[in-house]
């Protein structure tokens, strides 16, 4: 237990010693999970987050053994930046877990153009329908705020995007940060995938997870939408 927090009992929090070995242990079981994906219907989703937490994830688990042509992979939020800027969530993808035999996976890029994020939001939106639902496997992070994908507090549409009957799969979001203008996936579409991982690292995060179980308000810390079954917390140093 990380730290022995106070979690909801059908959350599970795994603790691992370091963030090489959090990697390893996540990558393996995701891989089974989408394994077991492909042997029940056909094909395995996996939506995963951006940020820096993920890459050793993703190269760990780019090498597991995998049919990935029969994977769709596809991103929780994007910054609305084009594909290979740096601080593109497709960039990291496509370096860090799209190599290799994974490769052969089909990717559902978040980003699109338009004149307008809201236009660039109803595009994606759009997009998204290529996407196989119920996700099968989700990847979340956290920021220190409590925002997870791109669930931002204060954010214009976070209501909405939050709302159990959200119409749309892909809303437009304010970051607080550079680059402000995010696309993220709705809750609706995030909270009812089969597998829903927290991915977190360091102390400071897990005080965010205590200011997030302290309170019930998820307009106040996004997080707290998700802080139940099916999740499941991976937490290192
Ligand atoms: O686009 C993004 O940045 C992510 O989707 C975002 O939700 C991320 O998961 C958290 O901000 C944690 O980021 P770190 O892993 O870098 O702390």
């Amino acid at each position: 237990m990380i730290y022995q927090l106070d979690l909801p009992v059908d959350v599970p929090a795994h603790s691992h010693s370091d963030a090489q070995g959090c990697a390893q242990s996540l990558a393996a079981g995701v891989a089974e999970a989408l394994r077991e994906a492909i042997d029940t219907h056909g094909y395995a989703s996996l939506v995963v987050s951006g940020g820096r937490s993920p890459l050793n994830f993703f190269a760990s688990l780019a090498a597991q053994p995998l049919n990935w042509s029969r994977v769709v992979v596809s991103l929780a939020d994007e910054r609305w930046v084009a594909p290979g800027d740096a601080v593109s969530n497709e960039t990291l993808v496509r370096a860090h877990l799209l190599q290799g035999p994974a490769a052969a996976a089909r990717f559902i890029g978040v980003y699109q153009p338009g004149a307008t994020l809201e236009e660039a939001a109803e595009l994606a939106d759009t997009a998204l329908a290529e996407l196989p639902q119920p996700i099968d496997v989700l990847v979340l992070g956290m920021g220190e705020d409590g925002h997870t994908a791109s669930l931002f507090p204060g954010s214009p549409l976070l209501a909405a995007a939050l709302n159990p009957d959200c119409p749309r799969r892909c809303l437009p979001m304010q970051a607080p940060d550079e680059p402000r203008d995010r696309l993220t996936l709705t809750a609706p579409l995030l909270k009812a995938a089969r597998l829903q991982l927290l991915v977190i690292a360091g102390e400071a995060k897990v005080d965010t997870l205590r200011r997030a179980l302290a309170g019930n308000d998820p307009l106040e810390m996004p997080i707290r939408a998700f802080l139940h079954y099916p999740l499941e917390i991976h937490w290192s140093p």
